[in-house]
C-alpha cells in the first residue's frame, strides 16, 4: 500500500506540495495526472526517499523509504530512464543493482526477460539504447526486487505503440499479483486505458481522486482541462 498523507514540500518560494493526500491500494494502478511543475516527481521522489518532505508522510506498506529493512522488495522505482551509466551494459548495470541490493544473480535474467531485453541487447552498452530501450531497462531495475509496489514516472515515454501495450500488460499482471502501481503520465488515454483510478495535481494540491470507469473514460479529457485550466504551468 503506497500512502501519500499531508506531504508538504516547498523548494525556496516554490510551494510544490500543498497538503498532498492519497493512497494506492495493493492490487490497483493509480494514474497520476497534472501540467508541468504540478508535483508529481516530487511525489515519485519522496516515496523513495529522494525528496524529503517539510511535513507529511510518504510511506510504503507503512514505513518511510529511510526505515525500510529491505527496500528492494518493497518499493521498486522508475525515475528517469537517463540515469544509468552510458558505458556499462545493461546487464552490468543490472548486476551491479542486484549485489548492493542483495539480491541473486538469477533476478537480473529474470527481469531483462519481463522486460523484453534480449540476452544480446543486455550486453549492449545503455550508450547505445534507444530511449525505448532504457526506459525497459529501468523498468528491470524497479523490479529486480519483485517488489510489493511500484512507482513509475512516465514509464511509457519513448515507447513505442507495441511497447506502450506490452507495458499495460506487464504492469496489468503486476497489480493481479497485489503490486501497488502509481505511474505518472502526460498520457491521457494511456491513463484511462490503463489505470483503475486517477489522481490528479496542479499547483501541488489534489483536484480530483476517483475511479476510472467506461463512462468516466470518455471524459477524462475534458475533467482534466477543467480542474487544470488556471493552473499554468509551474515549472
Ligand atoms: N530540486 C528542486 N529544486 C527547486 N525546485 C524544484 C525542485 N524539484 C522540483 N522543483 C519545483 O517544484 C515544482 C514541482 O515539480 P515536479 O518536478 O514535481 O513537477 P511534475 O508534475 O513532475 O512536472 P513534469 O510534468 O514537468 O515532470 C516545480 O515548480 C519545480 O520547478
Amino acid at each position: 500500500m503506497i500512502n501519500l498523507t499531508h506531504l508538504t514540500k516547498r523548494f525556496g518560494a516554490t510551494v510544490a506540495l500543498d497538503d498532498v493526500t492519497f493512497s494506492v491500494a495493493p492490487g490497483t494502478i493509480v494514474g497520476f495526472l497534472g501540467p508541468n511543475g504540478a508535483g508529481k516527481s516530487t511525489c515519485l521522489r519522496s516515496l523513495v526517499g529522494l525528496v524529503r518532505p517539510d511535513s507529511g508522510e510518504a510511506t510504503v506498506n507503512g514505513m518511510a523509504y529511510a526505515t525500510l529493512a529491505d527496500p528492494a522488495h518493497v518499493v521498486g522505482a522508475l525515475l528517469s530512464a537517463d540515469s544509468f551509466h552510458p558505458g556499462r551494459t545493461g546487464r552490468e548495470t543490472l548486476r551491479l543493482a542486484s549485489i548492493t541490493l542483495g539480491l541473486p544473480a538469477s533476478r537480473v535474467d529474470d527481469a531483462l526477460d519481463e522486460v523484453g531485453l534480449t540476452a544480446a541487447e543486455g550486453r549492449r552498452r545503455v550508450g547505445t539504447y534507444s530511449l525505448g530501450m532504457r526506459q525497459r531497462l529501468g523498468l528491470a531495475h524497479a523490479l529486480l526486487g519483485d517488489p510489493a509496489a511500484l512507482v513509475l514516472d512516465e514509464p511509457a515515454n519513448g515507447l513505442d505503440p507495441q511497447g506502450q501495450r506490452w507495458l499495460a500488460g506487464l504492469l496489468r499482471s503486476r497489480a493481479e499479483r497485489g503490486c501497488a502501481v502509481l505511474l505518472s503520465s502526460h498520457d491521457l488515454h494511456e491513463v484511462s486505458r490503463l489505470a483503475d483510478r486517477v489522481v490528479m495535481v496542479a499547483r501541488g494540491r489534489v483536484l480530483a481522486d476517483e475511479p476510472i470507469t467506461a463512462a468516466s473514460s470518455a471524459e477524462l479529457e475534458e475533467q482534466y482541462f477543467t480542474l487544470t485550466s488556471g493552473a499554468d504551468r509551474a515549472a
